[in-house]
């Protein structure tokens, strides 16, 4: 139909986009793989032997990020200071993972703006401005290109929707308006980019001992957080990883008890090692 267009077209339109913008002047990644759109028909494949970049196609229908769909992703997820980037720290040492901590500086700094201070400010107000560069930011996380066999991120773009943008939401900071336009963009997402997830790690802390690192931490955007906040986060990761009734599960989950000292805790990330390892054989 003249003046419509598909869906394919769509997404031509915005791999170029971002081409475009990490050539000139993103932060983002800059987007040089090669993409594809995966095929409802295996058979229909097409492959050259001895180029890493090779079309690849997948039976799901959606765009694949090629090579990069091989690597194991494991996703750290947690609520606000529960010692999530601690433990990407830990294992960042080991040989093999890669680690992709949670592009926070972005969000203090776009171009010179701090949306994630102007959203704890007046979360009405700036709540879609912050999370919509969440999502972007982390959907750049996902895609991004990375030498190791095991890709280690420091949460998902799922616990950005699920976790927060619903917590704005329930919480009435966020219109209605805004949290529709935004679960459009989170839909389009996953229904055509493949973003695979092999585990999740989730460190389960109760919300006082979050509260007492997050006063530790002190980061200036975060004092305004009172105890009543990381309630509700930690409800809404309650609901999605342990009592599984809120949101679809992108991948198995492992728990970590995380209260513990900070030595202990190192001890766990060493007695689960296998089992977190283990998703890069699946
Ligand atoms: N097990 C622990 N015991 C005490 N303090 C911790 C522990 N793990 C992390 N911290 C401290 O708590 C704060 C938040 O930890 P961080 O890893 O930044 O959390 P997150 O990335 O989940 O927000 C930091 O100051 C960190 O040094
Ligand atoms: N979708 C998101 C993700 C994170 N935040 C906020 C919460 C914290 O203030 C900060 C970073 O989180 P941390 O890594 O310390 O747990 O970003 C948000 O508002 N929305």
């Amino acid at each position: 139909m003249p003046g419509t267009a598909t869906r394919g077209m769509l997404f031509g339109r915005c791999v170029k986009l971002l081409c475009a913008h990490g050539a000139r002047s993103s932060s983002l990644s800059p987007s040089v793989a090669v993409w594809t759109k995966g095929l409802r028909t295996p058979a229909a494949a097409t492959f050259t032997p001895g180029q890493s970049r090779a079309v690849r196609t997948a039976v799901t229908g959606k765009l694949v990020r090629n090579g990069e769909d091989k690597k194991a992703v494991i996703c750290i997820e947690g609520n606000i200071a529960s010692g999530k980037t601690t433990c990407l720290e830990y294992f960042s040492k080991t040989s093999n993972i890669e680690v992709l901590t949670e592009p926070v500086s972005k969000w203090r700094n776009v171009r010179g703006h701090n949306p994630l201070a102007l959203m704890y400010q007046d979360p009405e107000r700036w709540g879609i401005t912050l999370q919509t560069y969440v999502q972007l930011t982390m959907l750049d996380r996902h895609l991004s290109s990375i030498a190791a066999p095991i890709r280690m991120m420091e949460r998902s773009i799922f616990s950005a929707k699920y976790i927060f943008v619903e917590n704005l939401y329930r919480s009435g900071k966020m219109p209605e308006v805004d949290y529709a336009v935004l679960s459009e963009w989170f839909d389009w997402i996953t229904t055509n980019i493949s973003i695979p997830v092999d585990l999740i790690v989730y460190l389960q802390t109760s919300p006082e001992t979050c509260h007492e690192r997050l006063k530790q931490r002190c980061r200036e955007e975060e004092k305004v957080i009172p105890l009543e906040y990381l309630e509700s986060i930690h409800q809404l990761y309650e609901d999605w990883l342990i009592k599984r009734t809120s949101a679809p599960l992108p991948a198995p989950v492992l728990v970590i008890p995380a209260d513990h000292d900070l030595q202990k805790m190192l001890h766990h990330y060493e007695e689960n090692r296998e089992k977190i390892l283990s998703a890069s054989y699946l």
